[in-house]
């Protein structure tokens, strides 16, 4: 099928040159009139359309094409607009672009010139309409790229990492170990521009000092004893995409003021090169240790500190969204289930109350890894609590019978303390969380007899 061209194009003369020498590569309509113009682009869609500013019943003035601009930019936002323009005609081009026009061509056309600015156009149309579609895929309302929750906690984070994934500024991730850090890296590096160039992960952490400055930004010939031979660094292998620097914590302060550099500058040079290199990366860092402590005790600089600090973003733990243990427990029994081809895999109820009671110190990946264990180890297709190694709570059918009453003021109940634990005992955020107002939260406190 071939892709619509819309032609806004009063000079019949001209319209009919323009549809016969591009009716080969695209569907091509006319539109002689404002009007015509508005019908078409309200009842079709078209990638793209060439404009000419001068219309009917003004057609020596750009003011009816500028007008008609400015309705396509609000009514179909995705489509791209070339604008046709009298010879000498720049300042109004330029009008047009400020209004959202992608480019623009002086008349009297060259049609070849138009056919480069229209492939051009084309594509960056695709471009865009894969991004919307990635963006799409990406999200839906329990998760974000790879990231689930239910959480509102993690909801928020869902919110803040699109907004922050589309700037181009450093991001600090924080949280504790297992929390799911680097999936939420990948989530900003998928959701921005640089999501077809790669995202390159070092664990500063995991590298022996003396070596880390090479794996960063590589070497030359003979820099160091055993340089052999020239190394291209991990910076310069993700050039316009993304830099992931887990454990910044651990980089060495001579190190941390190369990043500095690279960061204010956006250079690099190798060890032992003497050239400097420009580079094009976003970098993303993240920590498990408390870096606002290290710049006290002087083993992180206080400048890097800020600079990757601008749009910091925290993964609460585990234990902060208790919501979210089965709907990642169940995620990890159906993806492992079906890797090993086993048959239906569900947890028992005894198994549903130990893993929410369980504290989960080491986040995520401990959920994970507990619930990979358990499937190597549970019979009959059920998860017990000894499959998990967590110790057995109490069952359903331990529990007093209650009644749907009972049962609703206990939810109530549990509800509420666990959100006033959360928010410190902040009445306006808890009400917030609870979808209540605040008088109506203070009665339900007096309800359940809950003083704080
Ligand atoms: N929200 C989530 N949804 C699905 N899987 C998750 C989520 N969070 C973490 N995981 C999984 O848990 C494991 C640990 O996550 P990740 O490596 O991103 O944590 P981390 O905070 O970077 O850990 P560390 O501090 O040890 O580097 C990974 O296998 C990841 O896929």
């Amino acid at each position: 099928m071939k892709n619509k061209l819309l032609i806004i194009e009063d000079e019949a003369s001209l319209a009919k040159q323009l549809k016969w020498g591009l009716s080969d590569t695209y569907e091509v309509m006319i539109a002689n009139t404002v009007e015509k113009a508005r019908q078409l682009i309200s009842s079709d869609v078209f990638q793209v359309v060439t404009l000419d500013l001068g219309l009917p019943p003004y057609p020596d003035t750009p003011e009816e094409g500028l007008r008609l601009l400015e309705t396509m930019s609000a009514l179909t936002p995705y489509t791209k607009v070339i604008v046709i323009t009298g010879n000498a005609e720049q300042e109004n081009a330029m009008k047009a672009i400020a209004l959202g026009a992608v480019d623009f061509c002086a008349k009297p056309i060259e049609l070849e010139l138009l056919k480069i600015i229209l492939k051009r156009t084309f594509r960056i149309y695709e471009l865009e309409a894969a991004n919307r579609q990635l963006r799409q895929e990406c999200r839906n309302n329990y998760s974000l790229c790879d990231m689930l929750g239910i959480s509102p906690l993690m909801e928020d984070l869902f919110k803040l990492i699109p907004q922050v994934s589309v700037t181009h500024y450093p991001v600090l991730i924080r949280g504790e170990s297992g929390t799911g850090k680097e999936v939420a890296a990948r989530a900003v590096h998928s959701l921005s521009g640089r999501s077809q160039e790669p995202m390159i992960v070092i664990n500063c952490g995991a590298i022996p000092e003396n070596l880390l400055e090479s794996e960063l930004f590589g070497h030359e010939k003979g820099a160091f004893t055993g340089a052999s031979g020239q190394k291209i660094g991990k910076f310069e292998h993700a050039d316009g995409g993304t830099v992931f620097l887990d454990e910044i914590g651990d980089m060495p302060l001579g190190l941390q003021v190369k990043l500095l550099r690279f960061l204010q500058e956006g250079t690099i040079e190798r060890v032992g090169g003497t050239r400097t290199i420009t580079l094009d990366v976003r970098v993303i860092a993240a920590t498990h240790v408390d870096l606002e402590k290290a710049v006290k005790e002087g083993s992180f600089r206080e400048d890097l500190y800020y600079r990757l600090n601008v749009v910091p973003i925290t993964i609460p733990s585990l234990r902060e969204r208790q919501e979210d243990i089965l709907l990642l427990a169940n995620h990890f029994i159906r993806t492992e289930s079906q890797k090993l081809h086993q048959g239906k895999v569900s947890l028992s109820s005894a198994a549903v109350s130990a893993l929410t009671s369980h504290s989960w110190p080491g986040n995520v990946r401990e959920l994970q890894n507990c619930i990979y264990r358990a499937m190597t180890t549970s019979a009959g297709g059920i998860i017990s609590p000894s499959d998990l190694g967590l110790s057995e709570e109490p069952t359903n059918s331990q529990e007093p019978v209650l009644t749907i009453k009972e049962a609703r003021d206990a939810a109530e109940q549990h509800a509420i303390l666990r959100v006033l634990t959360i928010t410190g005992d902040n009445i306006t955020q808890a009400s917030k969380l609870l979808g209540v107002s605040r008088p109506t939260l203070h009665d339900l406190l007096k309800k359940h007899g809950i003083n704080r």
